[in-house]
């Protein structure tokens, strides 16, 4: 759809279906168990000092450097968690619309997201353990970064939707940079259980051990419903809220 023609029914459809990318996501990542070597200061050190720091790191950084190239970021809706020194794109520019106002277009809170992954959300899907799956394990952890900032910062496009279709309702708020009453303004309480339980539901469909016999999966999921349901409620939801109130801050700019 062209962005001009964006409603907050288009881009909640969207918010849904991004939904799907980031429950596979995550049930991916919990095929394998924390394996903190992954993430460890120590781990990569090689003898020609290119790199070190995590493993992680090293992964989300080599693939942002590749994907620049190939011109992934000048897509208005992706953000690199290294934006320092991105090599340039080699591919023919894209006309991108101009959809977002441009002085809050450049919020960008991977740093943010990057930290409660790793020191939060982690733990909570995942089983402890050591399986030597390192490189596997940040391949997996990056499509979940990926997922998860794509859909967090997708709160800039749900900002400025809500921003055009009562800008008076907003204004007075923004003005006064009153972050309580934009966070009042921009918040649906029904929407948001209505996420919580949909997300829980998918994690029950998209993760159950598919059979050819009868018998079902005794409740087994490859990732715990409810904890889906908590990943939402208590961090995915607030960060785009938090990059919804951060936009709509800058939106008279
Ligand atoms: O649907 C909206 O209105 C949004 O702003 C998105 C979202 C969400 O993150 O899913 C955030 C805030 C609302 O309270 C409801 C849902």
């Amino acid at each position: 759809m062209a962005r001009n023609c964006l409603t907050l029914e288009s881009v909640r459809h969207s918010l849904i279906r991004q939904e799907d990318s980031i429950i596979f996501g995550l049930i991916e990542r919990a095929h394998f168990p924390i394996n903190f070597p992954t993430y460890s200061q120590s781990y990569v050190s090689n003898s020609l000092h290119t790199f070190s720091g995590p493993l992680l790191r090293f992964v989300v950084k080599e693939t942002e450097a590749l994907l620049a190239k190939a011109g992934r970021y000048a897509n208005p809706e992706e953000h690199p968690f290294f934006p320092e020194d991105l090599p340039p794109s080699v591919v023919p520019p894209h006309n991108f619309e101009k959809f977002l106002h441009p002085p809050a277009a450049s919020i960008n809170i991977n740093k943010d997201i990057w930290d409660t992954y790793i020191n939060k959300l982690l733990q909570l899907f995942v089983t402890p353990g050591d399986d030597g799956n390192y490189a596997s394990t940040a391949a997996s952890d990056l499509l979940c970064l990926q997922a998860l900032s794509r859909r967090i910062h997708y709160g800039k496009l749900v900002a400025e939707v809500k921003f055009r279709e009562s800008p008076q309702e907003y204004e007075p708020a923004i003005r006064a940079k009153d972050r309580d009453t934009l966070m009042k303004l921009l918040t649906f309480e029904k929407v948001e259980e209505a996420v919580m339980k949909r997300v829980a539901k998918k994690a029950m469909m998209f993760g159950q051990e598919v059979t050819l016999n009868k018998d079902g999966n005794d409740g087994k999921y490859k990732v715990d419903p409810s904890v889906v349901s908590r990943l939402y409620g208590d961090w995915i939801m607030p960060l785009t809220k938090h990059v919804e109130v951060e936009y709509l801050l800058r939106r008279l700019d």
